[in-house]
């Protein structure tokens, strides 16, 4: 098996599976798990060239990051998950739900997208690739946290030591992998009961990122947390694992 993951909580319990964000890794998910191994078994792994999953060469797509998951649910003889996913794992999910939908039960996208494709995301695919991932640390903290919180040092130590250790290759496929992306107009054949939660002072992917994909979901719903940027999970833990209980079925 390629892709690096731990599964945790009660044999037998219903599945959630966490997929982390550009730059970061399945530690992204630290103050959820033990919240939702109360309720539930959970599957956190890394995204390709990200934590300990190899960074094979680009570039990537959706249909491959969304194919890992599938390749380590069929070899953990997994057939049905819940699904939360952080920014580029909130695509992931989003390329799940519609295109392997037998295996998606309920879907948590937190602070993505849509439709963030462009070409900015090629020159920054370009910057990481002559220049490696630690000029990547301190342009990233601001997008992903308030300024009270991304002054943290548990935070700043944390978040700094993904960046830094995510592998330049992956992580500039994964960029060419969102620059690719608009998948808006997939949206409506999305059928898994999906929640949306966005973070109020997030400058890459903002509320009405959010709201978008609602508008494209049948019954999605939208929860803005505040104070929270980029990765809300991290900012706003207690709120984001009661929503995430609260929409999975999970008692606190
Ligand atoms: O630019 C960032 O670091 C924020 C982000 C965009 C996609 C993603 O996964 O993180």
């Amino acid at each position: 098996m390629n892709v690096n993951h731990e599964l945790t909580g009660p044999e037998g319990a219903p599945v959630v599976v966490l997929s982390n964000s550009l730059g970061t890794d399945m530690r992204l998910w630290d103050e959820q798990v033990p919240a939702l191994t109360g309720s539930f078994r959970v599957l956190r792994y890394d995204q390709r060239g990200h934590g300990g999953t190899e960074g094979k060469p680009g570039p990537y797509t959706l249909a491959q990051l969304g194919g890992d998951v599938l390749e380590l649910l069929d070899w953990l003889d997994i057939s049905e998950a819940h699904f939360a996913g952080v920014s580029l794992g909130g695509m992931t999910g989003m390329w799940l739900a519609e295109h392997a939908p037998e295996r998606i039960g309920r879907l948590a996208l937190i602070c993505t997208s849509a439709d963030l494709g462009g070409t900015a995301w090629l020159d920054r695919a370009a910057t990481v690739r002559a220049n490696g991932m630690a000029a990547m640390v301190e342009p990233s903290l601001p997008r992903w946290f308030t300024p009270a919180a991304a002054e943290r040092p548990d935070i700043r130590a944390k978040f700094s030591d993904m960046i830094a250790k995510a592998d330049a290759e992956g992580y500039a496929a994964c960029c060419e992998a969102i620059a690719d992306m608009d998948i808006l107009d997939e949206l409506p054949g999305i059928t898994a009961p999906t929640l949306v939660i966005a973070g109020a002072e997030d400058p890459a992917t903002p509320p009405s990122h959010a709201e978008r994909i609602a508008a494209g979901i049948a019954g999605a719903r939208v929860e803005v947390l505040s104070p929270a940027a980029h990765l809300a999970n991290a900012e706003q833990p207690g709120e984001v694992n009661r929503l995430l209980l609260e929409h999975f079925g999970g008692t606190a």
